[in-house]
C-alpha cells in the first residue's frame, strides 16, 4: 500500500480562517487574560498559529493524550499522558483541539478539567468531523467542518508522520 495525500484545505484557508477565530475569541473573552490549554500531541500547530493571532494576554499549558495509537480508529480508551502543571481555577480557559471526531478524548477532558472550577470555559476546534460522533460535546469555536474521511497535517498524524504539513489533506492507501 502506498500513502498519498489529498489536499483538503489549502495553507491560505486555514491561516484566514484561524484569523476570524481569533477575533471572535478576543472579542468573546472581552480582552481578558485567558489560558491556552493544547491537547498534545495534535493540536501544537493550532495553538501556536492561532495564539500568534490572540490579541489578548495568554499563558499556555500542555496535555499529553492519546487514544489513537498508530491507526485510524480510536482505541476508546483515552489515556492521560501528561495532566497540566498549572492550576486552572479562577482563569479563563481556552482548550485548544486540533480534531473532534468520536469526541471521546474532549468530552473526557471537558469533565476532568471543569472539575478544576475554571472562571470560564471554551473549547475551539481546527477540525470537526460530526458523522462519526460517538460522544456529545459541545464546542464554541470551530475552524472547518469535515466530512468522514482521515485527515493528515497541521498536527494531525498517521502513525506519527505528517503532522508538519502546513495544509490538511485526506490519506488515501492506494494499491502499490
Ligand atoms: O474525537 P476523538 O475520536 O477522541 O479524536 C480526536 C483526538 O484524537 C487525536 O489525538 P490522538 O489520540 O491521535 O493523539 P495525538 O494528538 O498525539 O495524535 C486528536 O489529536 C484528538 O485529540
Ligand atoms: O482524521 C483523523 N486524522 C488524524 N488523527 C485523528 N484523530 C482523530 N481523527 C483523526
Ligand atoms: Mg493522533
Amino acid at each position: 500500500m502506498k500513502e498519498r495525500v489529498e489536499v483538503m484545505i489549502s495553507a491560505d484557508a486555514i491561516s484566514k480562517r484561524l484569523e476570524e477565530m481569533a477575533e471572535q475569541i478576543y472579542e468573546d473573552f472581552g480582552g481578558e487574560q485567558v489560558e491556552l490549554v493544547c491537547v498534545l500531541k495534535g493540536a501544537v500547530m493550532t495553538l501556536t498559529e492561532l495564539s500568534k493571532r490572540l490579541k489578548m494576554p495568554v499563558t499556555m499549558s500542555f496535555m499529553d493524550v492519546s487514544s489513537y495509537g498508530n491507526g485510524t480508529e480510536s482505541s476508546g480508551k483515552i489515556k492521560i499522558l501528561r495532566d497540566l502543571d498549572e492550576d486552572i481555577s479562577g482563569k479563563n480557559v481556552l482548550l485548544i483541539e486540533d480534531i473532534i471526531d468520536s469526541g471521546r478524548t474532549l468530552s473526557h477532558l471537558r469533565d476532568l478539567l471543569l472539575k478544576r472550577e475554571p472562571k470560564s470555559f471554551k473549547i475551539c476546534t481546527l477540525l470537526d468531523k460530526p458523522d462519526r460522533r460517538v460522544a456529545d460535546v459541545p464546542v464554541d469555536y470551530v475552524g472547518f467542518t469535515i466530512p468522514d474521511a482521515f485527515v493528515v497535517g497541521y498536527g494531525l498524524d498517521y502513525a506519527q508522520r505528517y503532522r508538519n504539513l502546513n495544509y490538511v489533506g485526506i490519506l488515501h492507501f492506494d494499491e502499490a
